[in-house]
């Protein structure tokens, strides 16, 4: 079976990895699954109401995310099923914000034999607590508590600054980088980290 194709977006809230996620999704010529770490926290928030509805109520759901009490498995099973996702042959585009040191290994570990394309999305702080502002839909102080860690250990195989393109170029130019190169950056981690 052949493996997908994994198109793996890692930047700061407000950076711009939803937007360009979707107009990959508009130019690419072949059918991308969108998988995004709060889709992923979302759902499984979903799955305890569903599950726990009767005895536990959605203000405890949160107060389990914001505590972060099961924050690490629930992202180990996101990284989990980027990596089955890509086996079977479904093509993604994974948005996240790898803020521990661990998420990073993990996904390497997972996803460096896969076809796999680690991609950074970048963006200036200031830029940044300016959408954060405009949006109005994130905490403020988010990006800026996020900027320091999330590129902290990585190598890209390819990267973005939205605030020097627009969405359309970023996204154009990966989806020119995807189709004449092939995926490096997440072996060269694992040799480079000693996983
Ligand atoms: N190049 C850009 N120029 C101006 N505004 C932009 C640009 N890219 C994104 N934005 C704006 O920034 C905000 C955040 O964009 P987006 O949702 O794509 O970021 P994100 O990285 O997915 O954030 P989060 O991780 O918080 O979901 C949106 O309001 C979007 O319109």
């Amino acid at each position: 079976m052949n493996t997908g194709t994994v198109i793996f977006l890692n930047g700061t809230s407000s950076a711009g990895k939803t937007s360009i996620s979707n107009e990959l999704m508009q130019i690419l010529n072949e059918d991308f699954i969108y998988l995004s770490v709060d889709n992923a926290i979302a759902g499984v928030n979903d799955m305890l109401m569903n599950m726990f509805g009767k005895q536990i109520t959605r203000d405890e759901i949160r107060t389990i995310e914001h505590e972060e009490m099961i924050e690490n498995p629930v992202i180990s099973l996101f990284h989990h099923y980027i990596m089955a996702f890509s086996r079977i042959g479904k093509n993604v585009i994974v948005d996240h914000v790898l803020i521990d040191r661990s998420w990073l290994e993990e996904c390497i570990k997972l996803l460096h034999n896969t076809q796999t394309f680690y991609i950074g999305v970048h963006c200036p702080l200031e830029e940044l607590e300016r959408r954060e502002r405009e949006r109005g839909d994130r905490p403020i102080g988010l990006a800026k508590a996020q900027f320091e860690m999330v590129h902290k250990h990585s190598k890209y195989d390819f990267e973005v600054n939205t605030s020097d393109n627009s969405i359309t170029e970023c996204a154009n130019m990966i989806k020119d980088f995807i189709i004449t190169n092939q995926p490096n950056a997440l072996k060269e981690l694992k040799v480079k980290m000693n996983l």
